[in-house]
């Protein structure tokens, strides 16, 4: 243990600091990691990203030393770690790795109270705990503690590893391709269910993914590393995005970039279009004529504030030959509506699956503007002049 003396100064809030770190596994081996210096605030998820071999399963495992850094110094929570008790160390740290890695011969229940055990907790303790980790992580304990992994879905295990990983309540979390082992649609359910929990714990999160849309979604901020543990770029994923640092991050980040984006660019209610909105009361000639004058292709039919669906220049044309057709007569329901508080890459892909050529963007249940090709395009080119 160290004594208070041998505190060290960190950065306000930071909970993770490298500072200048080196790693290399043999004498005249290329460093794994090249003098990296960064760190981790309390309470942020900061991904490690970066292509095979990189380093970044080094990184984390610098950390909680299971790899023990060449040259440099890893201060967690203000200790210098090489001066920190092992055990104590990792008390305080929660590891979940690749498929959960849970022992096969031991239940579920069991493989949860792992380090709860080692902490020598009594048995209703334990209990409690397993129980509601099992809950925070969606699975009912009745159904699934007693079975062994095998028993369990390759989600199902992840979920159970991530239950683990928490059961003493470490402030910090280390994750290395959590996520790695299951197919995309669970690998999405487990990133928006990680992403809640996350939200209400609140722990210090080092992340390894080489997935670069999955750091996009639940990362706070991204490091990202080329070869030799270097350190590119270190951002939040919008700037990542908009504002790569280097040429390896453009090439990394790709051509999909834009697209990539979009699942950060919020929607302002500014940017949206503004079309013609009528009434459905209204005539349909006058209608057509009033969607002339706005040079428009098509109108939003709204009643107290409320979207009724929309129609189109030539629906209006066709029924303003009968003096009596009024709007409501050729109004078409939009299939999906988009609130302001969705990100434009719901929103974008809400309107790439439905047939009105915009969609209404709605606060709460009012009608607040709509959303266009044009004004995805806009938001995000807004996004890179900023
Ligand atoms: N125990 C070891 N002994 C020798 N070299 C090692 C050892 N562990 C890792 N390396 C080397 O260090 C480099 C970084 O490996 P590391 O596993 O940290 O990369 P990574 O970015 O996590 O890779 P991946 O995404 O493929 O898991 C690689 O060149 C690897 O071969």
């Amino acid at each position: 243990m160290i004594t208070d003396s041998e505190e060290l100064d960190t950065g306000i809030d930071d909970v993770i600091r490298f500072e200048n770190v080196v790693k290399r596994y043999g004498r005249r081996d290329a460093p794994a990691v090249t003098d990296l210096t960064f760190s981790v605030r309390r309470g942020e998820l900061v991904a490690l990203v970066g292509p095979s071999g990189c380093g970044k399963s080094t990184i984390l495992r610098m950390v909680n030393r299971l790899v023990e850094p060449t040259g440099g110094r890893v201060v967690v929570d203000g200790r210098d770690t090489s001066h920190v008790d092992v055990v104590d160390l990792r008390r305080g740290i929660g590891y979940v790795i690749q498929a959960g890695g849970l022992l096969p011969h031991r239940t579920i229940r069991q493989n949860v109270a792992t380090v709860p055990r080692l902490l020598g907790w009594d048995a209703s303790a334990q209990q409690r705990r397993v129980d509601e980790l099992l809950d925070l992580v969606g699975l009912d304990p009745a159904t699934y503690g007693d079975r062994y992994p095998a028993q369990l879905s390759g989600g199902q295990q992840q979920r159970v590893g991530v239950a683990r990983a928490l059961a003493a309540d470490p402030p910090v979390l280390l994750m290395d391709e959590p996520f790695g082992a299951v197919d995309p649609v669970v690998r999405d359910r487990l990133q928006t269910q990680f992403r809640r929990i996350q939200t209400d714990l609140r722990k210090t999160v080092l992340f390894v993914t080489h997935d670069l849309d999955e750091a996009v979604r639940i990362a706070d901020r991204i490091a990202l590393f080329s070869a030799g543990g270097v350190l590119e770029q270190f951002a939040d994923p919008r700037t990542l995005l908009s504002a790569p640092a280097t040429e390896f991050v453009v090439e990394f980040t790709g051509s999909d970039r834009g697209l990539r984006r979009l699942a950060v660019t919020p929607l302002h209610v500014e940017d949206l279009a503004k079309p013609l909105v009528l009434a459905p009361g209204d005539g349909a000639a006058y209608a057509a004529t009033a969607l002339d004058v706005d040079r428009g292709d098509v109108a939003v039919v709204v009643s107290d504030g409320r979207v009724l669906g929309w129609v189109a220049r030539g629906r209006l044309r066709e029924a303003a030959r009968s003096r009596d057709a009024r709007v409501r007569d050729v109004v078409q329901p939009f299939t999906a509506t988009v609130s302001v508080r969705d990100g434009l890459r719901g929103a974008f892909s809400a309107l790439l699956a439905q047939d009105a050529p915009l969609l209404p963007v709605l606060d709460g249940d009012r009608y607040v503007g709509a959303l266009t090709p044009d004004v995805v395009h806009d938001a995000l080119r807004r996004d890179v002049d900023a």
